[in-house]
């Protein structure tokens, strides 16, 4: 029977859905020096992202739109329009309970601290004392000059709101544009991370689309503001945040293929200097090309020229280069092994010369419809020009490509293995002085003998020199035996650590270990992080590696940071080491178990042209794999001109080979010249203020002048290459350890059991603490800008449940409920202070001070004054119980509080004071129940204070209350 339609597929029309980079309010006020919110981090923003501006334009990835805020009216915080982050404390990423992704907390006290925030630029309440910014008409409000002359009138997008939010009701503008271009991704950047970009991508979300922050190009002002908005993003919307390094990657043309180097498969990966050097023979590990014929026939180029697909074995650039600045490449220049996915849509014309193509793309209705809509927005849209398919495939064909020219099957290695227990000859001209071993620790002679136990495929192999020559990657590093099972040995050996950055934690897990000295002293290296873990010895696997890398470095090494990259999640920015503390002259040695990662090498930014005559500036970067059991042997000048990265690998597995997959553990063995005596309390050596031992002087902790100081000088050597002049602004030396985001403090008193209420709280509330550095009265410093301090017990329980807890919200708790809390509160106080008062006048514990030897009229005694005291407690608990019977009947149980665990499971979960969530009353009163019980035994609580004081016990911030005060 004919069928009523005939489906033919080349007639369905495909919507091929698009990229859009949204630039957000690069105006003057927020740029330039006089600017009345001027953005000074991160360093470097602004040209980053003109370049990234044009790298997007140029590729073809899709349209720059630029957005820029005027001042209209005052913008409300409340309700559900305009959202920003003003928080400057960590704001704990809480889960989504609205899925238009509302922060939870917005009282009216909470809205009128964001409107009167200096960065809420576009609220201004009644009776506000701000600084106009963005207003229509004055200078600020213009795109900063750079800015302006990188918008490309008649194809660029430029559109202007006056909500915080592009997308905010009422103007609708940007999304129909986006609509009739069939925008669906967004990259977004501009300024500030936590104010318009926050709520740019915040409604993106809510539209639907997948958005991306590049996160070096989002200008901010507070660090801890714009990694607040960062994460807050990330958990409301899933929006992820790149390197503009990984999304010029993806926009760029496709690598070219590796020439044959007749290395082993994974050196002829090397990214090495051999620009033109190549001789264009065949050769067997030259990479498998596509077979199709169609394919290697002519293609067009985007401009419409006839290029030739490259001959079967031509030779062509390993290094990739990209310009810095400089006029539209051809997308065919560095491409030569572009692959049209189908021939028959790029035949010999480029893809804006043919209008029906649109049509065959997108349907001519629709095509025509995105230029109605256009032709509607403000500003220098230009129409929507047609798109062949193959610009948005290439991505994808460029990774198949990269993936196999760059995989050779097969390869031979010319070089010769280096014998075992040998030093590597070094045959570079500028590798790095030897500074002679000052320790005992004993180095081969060049020329020792080879180790006997050494076969062809285990024995080391060195590539050849890359970047500035001094550096070399040393495969099949470590012997067979200390390579087997090393990675899963330090899994589990080393001491595994978080390390905080601004206030976050940097993506990989991380241990610092080193040579600590008879005497304790250890060396030290600092680089920008607030804090790192302790500095512990090296452990057995580690200083096996050490000493087998010393043999091919020339020279001792003293200090290891180990990095666990769980997954390709999970990496290093772009950064170049600190020389600070580090030996002048030694290598910095990576050593590489587990999953192959990339260490992609880029010279740093060159210095700003200075005049129009100088040929632009080009940057070069070198792609160095790094397999299981390798050696990065960096040298001290390729560290001064390069930077260095291991860049997320968000791969899915299936598109990874083998020995990409799963975790990395690196090693990065430095030599350090600069130490702390065994209380980290002094600092001496080449980095220090002190140079000498003797000399040695306190260190500096906390966010002091001299760290802002010390940072700077970090960002200048990451910027500068070889004009860093190291003696100026090293040379004096710093004596900073500890530096960013403050610690909060608690100090204990002599009051055990009001130590222990605190201790409670901060468990419960998951508030981290560190111990204070003075004795003397109970005593809690906060971290926030004013370091606000609370003395005493009680004060510092009301505090904390005010700033931290509950508490924050008594304006939506009933009357009654705000007196319960206080009153239980005081009665727990109080009776803290009468069961001190018994311990000190009947020596029966009373404060965890007695041991409760006591004879048993006086336990007696006790009891009955203990019964006349409980009697209350025991009524509450009666009723906090019933309170929860009903609820349990009728309710979902509550979630569980921060510091718990356990109690949505095991614990009836009833509070003294009732509620659902524990109270200040609770953390007062638990720990005196329990020194009661130490002291009398528990028949001393009635049944419902009983069994209150058991399912409280059951809280994982008990076990931390109850042991030894320790910080978190
Ligand atoms: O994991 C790596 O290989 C790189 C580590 C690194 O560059 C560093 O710690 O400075
Ligand atoms: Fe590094």
């Amino acid at each position: 029977m004919p069928s009523t339609f005939t489906i033919t597929p080349s007639m369905i029309p495909v919507v091929q859905t698009r990229k859009a980079l949204l630039i957000l309010d690069l105006q003057n006020d927020f740029l330039s020096a006089d600017g009345v919110l001027q953005t000074d981090e991160p360093e470097g923003c602004l040209a980053r992202t003109l370049e990234l501006a044009k790298a997007f334009r140029d590729s073809g990835a899709g349209d720059v739109i630029w957005v820029r805020s005027e001042f209209e009216c005052h913008r409300s915080l409340a309700g559900d329009g305009d959202q920003i982050i003003t928080a400057d404390g960590f704001l704990r990423p809480h889960r989504a309970t609205s899925t238009r992704g509302r922060q939870p907390t917005s009282s009216a006290h909470d809205t009128g601290l964001m409107e009167a925030d200096e960065e809420a630029f576009l609220s201004i309440p009644a009776g506000a004392d701000k600084t106009p910014c963005v207003r229509k008409g004055t200078r600020g409000a213009a795109f900063a000059p750079a800015v302006q002359a990188a918008v490309v009138a008649g194809r660029d997008i430029v559109v202007t709101k006056s909500h915080y939010s592009a997308f905010a009701s009422g103007q609708q503008q940007l999304v129909q544009l986006l609509r009739g271009r069939f925008v669906t991704q967004l990259y977004v950047c501009g300024a500030l991370t936590n104010i318009s970009i926050y709520a740019t991508a915040l409604d993106a979300g809510r539209h639907g689309y997948e958005t991306t922050l590049v996160e070096d190009c989002c200008a901010y002002r507070r660090g801890m503001r714009h990694l607040n908005a960062l994460r807050q993003l990330n958990q409301l919307t899933g929006s992820e945040a790149i390197h503009s390094d990984s999304l010029l990657d993806a926009i760029r043309p496709p690598a070219a293929p590796s020439r044959p180097t007749g290395l082993s498969p994974c050196l002829a990966k090397l990214g090495m200097d051999m620009v033109g050097s190549g001789s264009p023979e065949a050769s067997p590990a030259a990479g498998p090309r596509s077979t199709s014929t169609k394919r290697a026939s002519p293609q067009p180029d985007r401009g419409g020229r006839k290029r030739l697909a490259p001959p079967r074995h031509a030779p062509v650039p390993v290094e990739q280069t990209r310009p810095e600045v400089g006029p539209a490449r051809p997308s065919n220049d560095t491409a030569p092994l572009e692959i049209d996915p189908e021939p028959s849509l790029s035949d010999g014309e480029s893809p804006e010369k043919r209008p029906e193509e649109a049509q065959r793309t997108a349907g001519a209705a629709t095509a025509e419809r995105g230029e109605l809509l256009l032709a509607s927005a403000k500003g220098p849209a230009q129409a929507p020009r047609a798109r062949s398919t193959k610009t948005e495939q290439q991505p994808r064909i460029r990774n198949q490509i990269r993936q196999r020219v760059l995989r050779p099957s097969s390869a031979k290695t010319p070089e010769t293995p280096i014998p075992r227990a040998a030093k590597p000859t070094r045959t570079q001209s500028n590798a790095p002085m030897h500074t002679p071993s000052t320790t005992a620790q004993p180095h081969p002679e060049p020329d020792s003998p080879p180790s006997m136990a050494t076969n062809d495929a285990a024995a080391p192999v060195c590539s050849a020199p890359l970047c500035e020559g001094d550096t070399t990657v040393i495969t099949n590093v470590l012997t067979p035996g200390l390579a087997a099972g090393a990675f899963e040995r330090l899994l589990d050996e080393v001491s595994w650590a978080g390390m905080s950055h601004m206030g976050g934690e940097v993506p990989r897990r991380i241990a610092v270990q080193g040579a600590i000295a008879d005497d304790g002293s250890m060396p030290v290296y600092r680089h920008p992080a607030d804090e790192s873990p302790p500095l512990l010895p090296f452990s057995p696997t580690v200083l096996q590696i050490k000493e087998e890398i010393e043999t091919h470095l020339g020279h001792p090494v003293n200090h290891v940071l180990i990095q666990h990259y769980r997954s390709g999640s999970d990496y290093i920015s772009e950064h170049s080491d600190k020389t600070l503390d580090i030996a002048p002259g030694s290598f910095i040695a990576n050593v590489s178990l587990g999953a192959e990662r990339t260490m992609v090498f880029r010279t740093k930014r060159p210095p700003q042209k200075t005049t129009d005559d100088d040929p632009p500036a080009a940057r070069r970067t070198h792609r160095a794999p790094l397999p299981h059991n390798s050696l990065c042997r960096m040298g001290p000048a390729t560290n001064t001109r390069w930077l260095h990265a291991i860049r997320p690998d968000r791969r899915a597995a299936r598109d990874k080979t083998p020995p990409e997959q799963g975790a990395r553990v690196s090693l990065t063995f430095r030599r350090i010249a600069t130490f702390l005596d065994a209380g980290q309390s002094r600092i001496w050596g080449q980095g220090a203020t002190a140079k000498t031992r003797a000399r040695a002087r306190p260190v500096v902790n906390g966010q002091t002048d001299d760290a802002v100081a010390m940072l700077r000088a970090f960002g200048r050597e990451n910027h500068t290459g070889s004009g860093f002049d190291w003696a100026r602004e090293y040379g004096p030396g710093f004596d900073v350890l500890h530096m960013g985001v403050p610690k909060r403090f608690c100090a204990g008193s002599a009051d055990a059991l009001g130590n222990a209420a605190v201790v409670l709280a901060l468990a419960e509330l998951g508030v981290g603490w560190a111990r204070g550095s003075v004795d003397g009265p109970g005593r809690f410093e906060d971290n926030d800008v004013g370091r606000a301090v609370a003395h005493g017990a009680g004060a510092v329980l009301r505090y904390l449940d005010a700033v931290y807890g509950p508490g924050r919200r008594y304006d939506q708790m009933l009357p009654r409920e705000v007196a319960r809390r206080f009153a239980r509160l005081q009665q727990a106080l109080d009776l803290r202070g009468e069961w001190r008062r018994v311990g000190e006048v009947g020596a029966v514990g009373g404060g965890g001070g007695g041991d409760g030897a006591s004879t048993e009229s006086e336990t007696a005694a006790v009891r009955q004054l203990l019964a006349t005291a409980l009697a209350d407690w025991e009524g509450y608990a009666r009723d906090a119980a019933a309170a929860v019977a009903v609820s349990a009947s009728t309710e979902p149980a509550p979630a569980p509080a921060a510091g718990d665990t356990t109690a949505a499971t095991s614990a009836p979960g009833f509070y003294i004071a009732g509620g659902s969530q524990p109270s200040p009353a609770d953390f007062a009163l638990w720990p005196v129940l329990h020194d009661m019980v130490r002291v009398c035994g528990d028949g001393v609580l009635g049944a419902h204070l009983g069994q209150y004081y058991a399912a409280f016990k059951q809280r994982s911030s008990v076990a931390k209350a109850l042991g030894p005060p320790t910080e978190e």
